[in-house]
């Protein structure tokens, strides 16, 4: 229901967000944001974007969503062509992006009510709906404060609330959890379950989260520098690094160097501060432990985990271009 076929966006260099330093340099190259991103979304599905800052999901996002003109490639949503129609996206498409300055000023209860007359509602239907949507989500005791004097998780989840009022079938979440607790963060999965089991509405979700993309989604696009580097499920996904666990260790002060078997291990390990963070087969990361708990090391020890395989360790397993996908 939603085909993505060879998508590119540039950004011309001198504007970069995040390079700006080299791109300020003469000559520095365009910036290929998206670079020939194919994709298949199903409706009914969750479907997620994950990738490290920078990998180009907000852009594929902008796009997707008709705010972006992509360079070249085609969209088509529900048997809408985005690219030509770009004005479509709006009524089919309840967007939640990452900055909520638009809302800011209204009150939680009137940026719900706007939301659902700028798409169409009645103003009856509009204050039901708010009313409703506001309850659903537990928001009802907040209704009258301005989203500005919110803190950030209340504020993402008033912006989510609005998301949902005059009914889109599909929904598109860039990152909606960001800084909620997990009552709140329970209360959007429920509410993104309940309209999937009910009207059947698909849900792309940009996540930096890995524990969160592993339950939520059904399938997930993993994206880096630009391109789709795999596309399965979370399970699927996970079953490329089977039969290997992720070791951290987690040193006191200094690891004990003077330790042969813990200079052989430095070889191996990504350190971060005092963690050292190994990926072993399952056998070798037994004896790793043994060994790091029954001799002398382990008096140099703070704390240790033995962790099967997330989708982080897929991502590093496929070659990504950062260390890791957690949001610096
Ligand atoms: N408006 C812009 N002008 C120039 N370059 C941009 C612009 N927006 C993004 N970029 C660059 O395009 C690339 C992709 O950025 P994008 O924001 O799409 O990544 P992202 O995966 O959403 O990152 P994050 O997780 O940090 O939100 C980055 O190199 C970024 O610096």
């Amino acid at each position: 229901m939603w085909t993505v076929r060879g998508l590119v966006k540039h950004y011309p260099a001198g504007r970069t967000r995040l390079r700006r330093r080299s791109a300020d340099a003469p000559g520095a190259a365009p910036v290929r944001a998206n670079d020939g991103i194919d994709l298949d979304v199903r409706r009914g599905e969750i479907f997620g974007l994950l990738g490290p800052n920078g990998a180009g999901k907000s852009t594929l996002v902008r796009q997707l969503t008709g705010l972006l003109r992509p360079d070249a490639g085609s969209i088509t949503l529900l048997g809408h062509d985005l690219v030509a129609h770009p004005e479509r996206a709006a009524r089919l498409i309840g967007y939640l992006g990452q900055e909520s300055t638009a809302l800011d000023e209204l009150t939680v209860a009137l940026a719900a009510e706007t939301t659902g007359r700028l798409r169409g509602l009645a103003p009856g239907t509009a204050r039901a709906e708010r009313d409703a949507v506001l309850d659903e989500l537990g928001l009802t005791d907040i209704a009258q404060r301005p989203l500005k004097r919110l803190s950030g998780g209340q504020r993402r989840l008033a912006c989510f609330a609005a998301a949902l009022v005059g009914e889109r079938p599909v929904l598109v979440l860039d990152e909606p959890t960001t800084g909620m607790d997990p009552v709140a963060r329970r209360a959007v999965w429920a509410a993104v379950d309940r309209r999937r089991a009910e009207r059947g509405t698909t849900v792309l979700l940009v996540t930096h989260n890995v524990i969160e993309a592993e339950t939520v989604l059904d399938r997930v696009a993993v994206i880096d520098r630009g391109k789709v580097i795999a596309c399965d499920t979370p399970a699927g996904l996970k079953a490329m690094v089977d039969g290997e666990v992720r070791l951290d260790l987690v040193w006191r002060d200094e690891p004990p160097l003077e330790l042969p078997e813990i200079t052989a291990l430095r070889e191996q390990a990504e350190t971060a501060g005092r963690r050292w963070t190994l990926r072993l087969p399952q056998d070798r990361a037994r004896a790793v432990v043994a060994s790091v708990t029954a001799g002398e090391a382990f008096a140099a020890l703070d704390d240790f985990t033995l962790a099967t395989p997330s989708l982080e360790d897929v991502y590093l397993a496929l070659g990504g271009s950062q260390k890791g996908l957690v949001k610096a």
